[in-house]
């Protein structure tokens, strides 16, 4: 794939392991991830804490070397252990932002963004007219001479974007950048870091333990646990398609269900699910998302929804635009989507949409459907 005209690949783990201490107390903090990023792409980087996010950005970046396999950043072998090759950070070319967003306090908003051109000794005039340049960009040029206490929030993203961007960096590497901060700056941070991704077309990397981030910016995405990457796809995909039961519970609320699975028929407790499956299960989990349920009034399937039977509403829940009616059906207890709170005691038919149901192997925590059209 490298070097194709189709997909020219900017970013390239190829089996990256890291480990992090010596003797006994070692931690594998990555452990032969592979991962492509297109130029121009926005890849975001999901996962829990301590999965190995971080060090994933670091190792690109070039502030952690890896104990094994190669990095590639454009056509450039930046690390390699096996040819003990080594670009340190500044050779990189990359421009990163970090979790608190971090300005220095005691500069300007002009010093912040010009840092790091006056470590690379860049001539004066040249500073002035860069950082002058990625200011207007941003729409900053007017806050230059003010302090970072003295901006707003946006106005401080802003900045240490700029920062970031005044090298014209070939990658743009930005660590949680949204986690501190308040919802509403949070989604105008969202706004901004994808306006600058179009306006620069720069391959931009993010890693994030928050799936909005994913829905919301991502071309594609990866899904890391543990140190191992589970899984690379479109949102939609890994929303819809997870590979196994722990993306399916990271990447948006699903209901659970612990049942069996036989001959097509999916058992727990007194509900009974019919399935276009083959496999069968002694321990299955399914897996439903709330909006892939509805409640009817009355026993009434459409064309491509599953029955799951007569349940009693216990709760209506207000979910801003939305409500999540908390039902009893079977034995289970479902979440599902309704556009209208519902009556508690009041007795529903809950269908959920057929191809968004999803099964997973109890055991292995595996998604068999994915496995099963995998194999067709
Ligand atoms: N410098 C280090 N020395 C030892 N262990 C480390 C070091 N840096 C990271 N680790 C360990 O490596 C693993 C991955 O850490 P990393 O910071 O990459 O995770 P993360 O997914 O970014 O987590 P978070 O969302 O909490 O920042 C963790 O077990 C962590 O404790």
């Amino acid at each position: 794939m490298r070097g194709s005209k189709r997909h020219v690949v900017k970013v390239l783990l190829d089996n990256v392991t890291k480990v992090f201490g010596k003797g006994k107390k070692t931690v594998v903090a990555l452990d032969h991830i592979s991962l492509e990023i297109k130029s121009e792409e926005f890849f975001v980087i999901l996962g829990p804490s301590g999965g190995g996010k971080t060090t994933t950005l670091r190792l690109i970046a070039g502030l952690e070397e890896p104990t094994d396999g190669e990095i590639w950043i454009g056509d450039k072998l930046v690390a390699s252990a096996s040819k003990k090759i080594f670009i340190p950070p500044n050779k990189r070319n990359v421009g990163m932002v970090f979790q608190n967003w971090a300005l220095y306090p005691h500069m300007k908003a002009f010093d912040n963004i010009a840092f790091p051109l006056k470590i690379k000794r860049v001539p004066k005039d040249k500073i002035n007219s860069k950082v002058m340049e990625v200011a207007k960009m941003l729409e900053i040029d007017k806050v230059l001479d003010r302090y970072p206490r003295q901006l707003s929030g946006g106005q401080q993203q802003r900045v240490a974007l700029a920062r970031a961007l005044v090298k014209e960096p070939q990658v743009l590497l930005l660590d949680e950048p949204f986690s501190n901060l308040d919802a509403r700056l949070r989604a105008t941070a969202r706004a901004l870091v994808k306006d600058i991704h179009k306006k620069f077309g720069i391959t931009s990397i993010l890693v994030s333990h928050d799936p909005a981030d994913m829905l919301s910016l991502a071309d594609r995405a990866g899904v890391i646990f543990n140190g191992k990457m589970n899984q690379i796809g479109v949102p939609m995909d890994l929303y819809d398609k997870p590979a196994n039961l722990a993306i399916a519970n990271l990447v948006g609320e699903i209901n659970i269900i612990e049942g069996t699975l036989k001959g097509g028929e999916f058992t727990a407790n007194d509900l009974l699910i019919r399935l276009p499956v083959k496999s069968d299960l002694k321990a299955a989990v399914l897996g439903i998302r709330p909006e892939d349920m509805s409640v009817k009034k009355d026993e009434e399937v459409s064309p491509g929804e599953s029955p799951l039977g007569w349940g009693v509403v216990r709760i209506s829940e207000y979910a801003g635009g939305k409500f999540t009616v908390v039902v009893d059906i079977g034995g289970n207890t479902l979440r599902i989507s309704a556009s209208a709170p519902i009556p508690r005691d009041e007795k529903v038919f809950v269908v959920a949409v057929t191809n968004k149901i999803k099964i997973f192997d109890k055991e292995t925590g595996i998604n068999i459907l994915n496995e099963e059209q995998r194999s067709q």
